[in-house]
């Protein structure tokens, strides 16, 4: 009688990390295979495949999506990723980790099931209430697995690594720009030119400069392990099936470039190409009344004229100050003390770019 096939001949074959991930949504038992082209595969949890290349180049590279269950486009990009490196399709260069973030809402079709991920990191999963839920659990999980691996590979002086973390993620209401990053808070230390130019290569050239820091993934990569990360927002939210993936082209082109080879193909940077932005004031929600004044099909980097009436909490009101002020994210549903929405101006990056 056959035998059935083992995982590692399933995923070579029809390379659905995806599938497997999301019918084990609660955890993988650890996994190592080589592929033909002697890259080694470790599936270290559910939703978390490290590729280790013979020979790989200097970037250490993890890719997320998922953190936000129903933001489908990036999942679907890097399930198409992984299913081209497992089934020989791509050949990889670079040490590669990718993460689906939250397979448990990405079943449920959901932004998160109790607790919002991408307010977890940076070790505030165990702050408060601490370990209590599914979503806190991940959070420092995907915490660890991310050390390990940028500690797993050593780091001389004669062979300097580079770390990156691209979070993809899709805004839930349309935006100006459909495609825009958040550069996260680097503490004065200076943007980097050449993530700019990586970002125009995936179409992205719209970026908030954040002001402080933050609970969100890209922040910790950033901050606790000196990655040139990005929260990448790819489109509006639409369930599975409906993306237009054409509109992502050059993401996914740019993304299989920064795995598969040494280097991408950007442009030089220029700022005239950029619509930059730069965080003037967080609205957090105080109570339950919390109440946005403007339509939900209102785009992210809509500006209004001064004084109009954005958002009422309780006896708060919440107006334009400042003339080019623009909204995003703009969420009235968020946990009571979170970010409910940002009000943004344009910026310049020339006075502190590396
Ligand atoms: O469209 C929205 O309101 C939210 C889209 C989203 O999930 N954005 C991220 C941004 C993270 C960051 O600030 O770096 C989030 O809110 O977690
Ligand atoms: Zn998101």
């Amino acid at each position: 009688m056959a035998q059935p096939l083992s995982l590692a001949k399933q995923l070579q074959q029809h390379g659905d990390f995806l599938q497997i991930t999301l019918s084990n949504p609660d955890g993988l038992a650890p996994l190592q295979f080589t592929l033909t082209d002697s890259t080694t595969v470790h599936i270290w949890d559910s939703g978390v495949i490290c590729f280790e290349p013979t020979n790989a180049g200097d970037k250490d590279i993890v890719l997320s999506c998922g953190v936000h269950g129903n933001e489908t486009a990036p999942i679907e990009i890097c399930a198409e990723l992984v299913q081209q490196v497992l089934t020989g399709k791509l050949v990889l260069k670079q040490r590669l980790l990718v993460l689906f973030g939250n397979p448990a809402a990405i079943n449920a079709g959901t932004r998160e099931i109790t607790e919002n991920l991408n307010r977890l990191f940076s070790g505030h999963h165990s702050m408060g209430a601490g370990l209590i839920n599914a979503e806190r659990h991940r959070a420092k999980a995907l915490e660890d697995y991310v050390s390990r691996f940028y500690n797993e590979v050593r780091v001389t002086e004669a062979a300097p690594r580079n770390r990156y973390l691209y979070d993809l993620h899709t805004a839930i209401r349309g935006s100006r720009f459909e495609k825009f990053a958040v550069y996260p808070f680097l503490h004065d230390k200076p943007w980097q030119k050449a993530e700019f130019e990586f970002l125009q290569a995936c179409d992205v050239t719209t970026v908030l400069l954040m002001q402080t820091p933050a609970s969100t993934f890209s922040y910790y990569a950033s901050n606790s392990h000196g990655a040139d990360a990005f929260t990448i927002e790819l489109g509006k939210v639409q369930p599975f099936g409906q993306n237009d993936m054409s509109r992502f082209s050059k993401a996914r082109t740019a993304l299989r470039q920064l795995v598969s080879e040494d280097k991408v193909s950007t442009q030089p940077f220029d700022e005239q190409q950029f619509q930059l932005y730069q965080v003037y004031r967080a609205i957090n929600k105080q109570t339950q009344e919390f109440k946005l004044h403007f339509a939900d099909d209102v785009q992210n980097f809509t500006a209004y004229p001064v004084g109009t009436l954005l958002a009422t909490d309780g006896d708060t009101e919440y107006r334009v100050e400042r003339e080019g002020e623009a909204i995003i994210f703009p969420n009235a549903k968020v946990a009571i003390g979170q970010r409910a929405m940002l009000m943004v101006v344009p910026t310049t990056v020339q006075h502190n770019l590396l």
